[in-house]
């Protein structure tokens, strides 16, 4: 295919080193020169105006023709309908400023003044919304996908970013902000490796029980404003949580804390000196308190001994603690704040286990005295630990410490009367 080069006539200076006689134009450099009935000088494309219409190229026209130009000149493209575009834009600026023609010079000239003021929508500039290699991908635009969903899309495209960005984004040392929800969760502790707050146990080796036989107390339903299952409520006595469905106090039953997760919100995950993690209260608790309920994987003492021997092999903490005859409530990996509580010789706190009505087991941290704002929550680990990992030297700190926690010294009875 022939393709002959585009040629562009050279530009010439104005005769005699003036310039373009229309005030609006004013040009030194034209491809051509042309004379004016006054006798002066105007480049070609104010001298074809003149020629043709009878006055002078308006300012919008001349801005209008040197941006087409421009923008033709940078894309190189030359489609005919932009040059109809441009031709009919012409024609309309022509109507509008003939009648303005005629007003005297002064006015004329406050008229363009007006044009410049106020550029057309065709003459306004757009603006990048993001730079070339701009490290932040702007995601302003949100489009909606086939689902109506919102959907994300870059305002701009892109180019490829070049070979030697990810050296940049390595050497790059930019101030950063971490997330208040993150930063929190890493000084609280949770975000090791893999804990999870859960809301009930998880029964790895075996389905959850689903007694619908629960016992039910013999306590009479109580009058307006009275608390049922107090301390003579036979299944309180038994440490039996009641079934909220069968107890004859209804609403009023006040034996069903575990199930309506009546522990203490305000605690606090923080740093020990050389126990690892603790955990303390932040408001005064009452002797006898549900603190928090212990939760975890119920696993069998054989999965518990396996775990040992493989997943927590180089892990300093132990987080067994006894479920069931031959079960293990294992907190390592998901459970609530009280897999956080350590061991004290001289503890403020005790273990609890309270049978469900499904006939599973709540396992709850209580308060042994009452325990002021601050203090550190620990319980004796010797009488409620799953006895299989290895000794640890203690440092709880208390004149009667016996030096060590864990391992053969320990038994497995916690307070129940089952
Ligand atoms: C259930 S975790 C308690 C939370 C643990 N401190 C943490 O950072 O996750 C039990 C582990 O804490 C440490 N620990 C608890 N009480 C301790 C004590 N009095 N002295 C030394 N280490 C203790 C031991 O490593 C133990 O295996």
């Amino acid at each position: 295919m022939d393709c002959e080069p585009r040629l562009f006539k050279p530009l010439l200076p104005a005769p005699a080193g003036c310039e373009c006689s229309n005030s609006d134009c004013k040009v030194r450099m034209a491809s051509a020169w042309r004379k004016n009935p006054e006798g002066g000088w105007l480049c070609n494309a104010c001298g074809i105006f003149f020629k043709t219409r009878g006055f002078h190229r308006p300012l919008s026209v001349i801005l209008m023709n040197r941006t087409a130009k421009r923008r033709d000149t940078e894309l190189a493209k030359n489609s005919p309908r932009r040059k109809m575009r441009r031709k009919n834009k012409i024609k309309e600026i022509e109507e509008s400023t003939k009648v303005e023609i005629q007003k005297p010079p002064q006015l004329e000239l406050e008229e363009i003044q007006t044009y410049q003021d106020e550029p057309s929508p065709w003459e306004q500039k757009e603006y990048l919304k993001c730079g070339l290699y701009s490290i932040d991908l702007k995601l302003n635009d949100l489009q909606k996908n086939s689902k109506g969903k919102d959907k994300v899309k870059a305002s701009v495209e892109m180019f490829p970013l070049p070979t030697q960005y990810g050296q940049f984004l390595i050497t790059d040392q930019r101030d950063f902000c971490i997330p208040w929800d993150i930063m929190t969760a890493h000084k609280q502790g949770l975000l090791q490796k893999g804990f999870k707050k859960i809301k009930t146990n998880i029964f790895v080796d075996r389905k959850r029980k689903q007694d619908d036989d629960p016992i039910v107390c013999n306590c009479k339903p109580c009058g307006e404003g009275e608390i049922g299952c107090t301390e003579e409520c036979f299944n309180r006595v038994m440490f039996y949580e009641c079934s909220p469905k069968h107890c004859p106090c209804g609403e009023q039953c006040s034996n069903q804390r575990f199930q309506r997760k009546e522990s203490v919100k305000k605690v606090q995950v923080f740093k020990t000196k050389n126990r690892g993690f603790g955990l303390r209260t932040l408001v005064k608790i009452k002797k006898d308190k549900l603190i928090l309920e212990y939760r975890g994987e119920v696993i069998s003492k054989c999965t518990a001994r396996k775990r040992m021997e493989t997943k927590y092999l180089h892990r300093k903490s132990v987080y067994f603690l006894e479920y069931d005859k031959g079960e293990v409530v294992d907190g390592a990996m998901c459970g609530t704040l009280a897999r956080f509580i350590n061991h004290s010789c001289a503890p403020n706190c005790h273990i609890e286990k309270w049978r469900a009505p499904n006939g599973e087991h709540f396992i709850g941290v209580f308060a042994s005295y009452d325990i002021a704002p601050g203090a550190e929550l620990t319980y004796d680990y010797n009488f409620s630990t799953f006895g299989g990992a290895q000794e640890q030297e203690c440092f709880c700190g208390s004149p009667n410490c016996r030096g060590l926690i864990g391992g053969k010294h320990r038994s497995t009875s916690i307070n129940t009367r089952e």
